[in-house]
């Protein structure tokens, strides 16, 4: 469905002017290459600034690689990219192209661009509407609409017409627990009836693990893991994802919460640690069954999640390396 073969941008560097300093030369995309099946929601996973973003300009031909090829639906991306528009629907991250136009005007446009004639546009912006739970805000413009609603509204012209590939850049952004639902719904519905690709630019890691079939994860431009959801989570089985969560601070003072501080996730009162199963059985009994116990405000103990295997490979590409299976 979807080819890239060692795909490389590099951002050159920037003179800094009166006195700045400069920029130096970014190499956003790094030799990548992925496979995407047919009917595969697929997801780009990766902290910020690891070149999703500029991946997915390349693939959707808004942006030409440095070398490198995609190929989509047996289409040359890079030679001809005024072709991916008409195989596939991009949902960036901003809206502001629709702005102006209401909630029906945008998905309407958005169908008849798309091809459609006039009828079978309304009607799919209709279905469209009434699937994600917007048609009694059909008639406003969505500039007059709040954050989760304009997102919505765009997820509705991202949807409409039918593409065989739908590259969804963060789609459910500030949305609430209906509407993401909604928009997972539409998206698994388009799989089934029509065999609908989708490509998942996401940062929300346990929304992803329940929606992905794969992921990659990217980091520094590169791709340093790729498998499904379970398979990745395999790479850090033996470990227990120990939480501990501080009624204020937590209690620096004491050996035991002191030693377990440095191999620790901080989140605020939140920490996170992977642990062999009996360094937490130990970190475990060191906090509930001392003075540190008064300072726990809650405890879990779990089997690694997909954000676990993100903590544990993002950012540390020599960790990682051989990892990739394609
Ligand atoms: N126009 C640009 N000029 C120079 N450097 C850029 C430009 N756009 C992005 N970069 C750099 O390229 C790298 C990749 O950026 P990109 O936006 O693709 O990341 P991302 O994974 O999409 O990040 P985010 O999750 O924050 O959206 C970053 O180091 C960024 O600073």
């Amino acid at each position: 469905m979807c080819v890239v073969r060692d795909l490389v941008k590099t951002y050159p560097a920037s003179r800094g002017r009166r006195g700045a300093p400069g920029t130096p030369e970014v190499r956003a995309t790094d030799r990548v290459r992925l496979d995407i099946r047919r009917g595969e929601i697929f997801g780009l996973l990766g902290p910020n600034g690891a070149g999703k973003s500029t991946l997915v300009r390349q693939l959707t031909g808004l942006m030409r690689p440095d070398s490198g090829a995609v190929e989509i639906l047996g289409h040359d991306i890079v030679r001809h990219p005024e072709r991916a528009a008409r195989i596939l629907a991009y949902l960036g991250q901003e809206s502001s192209a629709l702005d102006e136009l209401t909630v029906s005007l945008a998905a309407e446009t958005t169908a008849r661009l798309r091809g459609l004639e006039l009828r079978a546009a309304r009607a799919a912006r209709d279905t469209v509407l009434e699937e994600l739970g917007l048609t009694a805000l059909a008639s406003r413009p969505l500039a007059r609409l709040s954050g989760g609603q304009r997102r919505l509204a765009c997820v509705a012209a991202a949807l409409v017409g039918e593409r065989p590939l739908l590259v969804l850049d963060e789609p459910t952004t500030a949305m609430d627990p209906i509407a993401r639902r909604a928009v997972w719904a539409a998206i698994d519905r388009r799989r089934a009836e029509h065999g609908t690709t989708v490509l998942l630019v996401t940062h929300n890691v346990i929304e992803a693990e329940t929606v992905l079939d794969r992921v990659a994860v990217l980091d520094r431009g590169r791709v340093i893991a790729c498998d499904t959801p379970g398979g990745l989570k395999e790479r850090v089985a033996g470990e227990v994802r120990v939480e501990l969560v501080w009624r204020e601070r937590a209690p620096l003072d004491i050996p035991e919460v002191a030693a377990l501080r440095s191999s620790a996730t901080l989140h605020g009162r939140r920490w996170v640690l992977r642990l062999a199963p009996d360094e937490a059985r130990a970190a475990v009994a060191a906090v509930t069954g001392g003075a540190a116990f008064a300072a726990l405000d809650d405890f879990t103990l779990a089997t690694p999640s997909l954000e676990d295997v993100y903590l544990a490979l993002g950012g540390s590409d020599t960790a990682a390396e051989g990892l990739v299976k394609l």
